[in-house]
């Protein structure tokens, strides 16, 4: 049997049309969530993204600032960008996009967005917050990947999730999610010696490893939900998931491709994050 398609276009679309409803009934009230977008430097993939935040929040009639930096951009001058940020009343969410040239220290700059406007949830204090279960911006890919599992109906309560690898942006966000929805939680990771037999184990399995199709049918419980979190670029230009979806599809009982799986929920979440800081700044949640 093969599984079943689990398409993160088609969940954000559904996504998007509550939103856009809900900015229509804020703005009866005179509230008009605002994101602000930083991006430094030129990197193809990142203007890619960019672009498509500042699509997305004005076709959600959000308010929309990117500010497009030189990657000569000193760490000083970003910093006090963030500074004036924090300030803007009509401003809700602030991002700056990652990667940031190497002279700059991302922590530092992660560090100084306002808590209430770290719509990426990687301020320190958001993640703290995560971590202890106390209510918070939540990162967006491990939001839109929880999202995703929770709309094939299955419960995650007392099922065994697996994930492969332990990035701060991912892995360990969603293992704290995954538990959080009272699932039993395995983390995997480059030194985990018997990766294939606890994957086979798994009732959902997570992979963010950053190894183009890695993980084939092998690794596949039979029925598993398989969410592929890996976006990496072939020399053929293609993008491939870290998993083996022709080979995975044939085991998995759900799975999500790579385009069109968890990448666009990333920005979907995003907004809806937009949207929680701004009921929230306007004491309207
Ligand atoms: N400040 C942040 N920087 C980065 C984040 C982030 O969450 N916050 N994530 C990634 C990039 N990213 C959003 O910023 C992102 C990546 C991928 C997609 C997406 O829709 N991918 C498509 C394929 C697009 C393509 O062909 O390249 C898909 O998977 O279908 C959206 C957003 C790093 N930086």
């Amino acid at each position: 049997m093969t599984a079943a398609i689990i398409s993160g276009k088609l969940v954000s679309e559904e996504i998007r049309v509550d939103i856009a409803r809900e900015v229509e009934a804020l703005a009866e009230r005179g509230v008009k969530p605002g994101l602000a977008v930083v991006l430094v430097g030129e990197d193809p993939g990142s203007q890619v993204y960019v672009n498509s935040k500042e699509k997305t929040c004005i076709s959600l009639g959000f308010h929309s600032v990117v500010h497009r930096l030189p990657a000569s951009t000193s760490q000083e001058e970003l910093l006090s960008l963030v500074d004036e940020l924090n300030r803007a009343d009509e401003i809700d969410g602030i991002l700056v996009q990652l990667p940031l040239p190497k002279h700059i220290n991302e922590k530092a700059v992660i560090d100084a967005i306002s808590v209430e406007k770290d719509v990426d949830g990687f301020h320190p204090v958001n993640v703290g917050n995560l971590v202890i279960g106390d209510d918070s911006l939540l990162p967006c890919t491990p939001a839109g990947v929880i999202e995703l599992i929770k709309r094939t109906g299955i419960d995650l309560s007392g099922k065994h999730a697996v994930v492969i690898g332990r990035s701060n942006i991912v892995g360990k966000p969603v293992s704290l999610l995954l538990q959080r929805e009272n699932a039993t939680v395995t983390m995997c990771h480059s030194r985990t010696s018997n990766m294939a037999e606890l994957c086979k184990l798994a009732d959902v399995l997570v992979v963010a490893i950053g190894r183009a199709n890695l993980i084939d049918a092998s690794y596949v419980k039979p029925g598993a939900v398989v969410i592929d979190v890996g976006m990496n670029r072939l020399d053929n230009g293609k993008l491939a998931g870290d998993v083996d979806y022709d080979s995975a599809k044939e085991v998995a009982g759900h799975i999500t491709p790579v385009p069109g799986g968890v990448g666009p929920m990333t920005i979907t979440m995003l907004m809806v994050n937009t949207l929680t800081a701004a009921k929230r700044r306007h004491g309207l949640e």
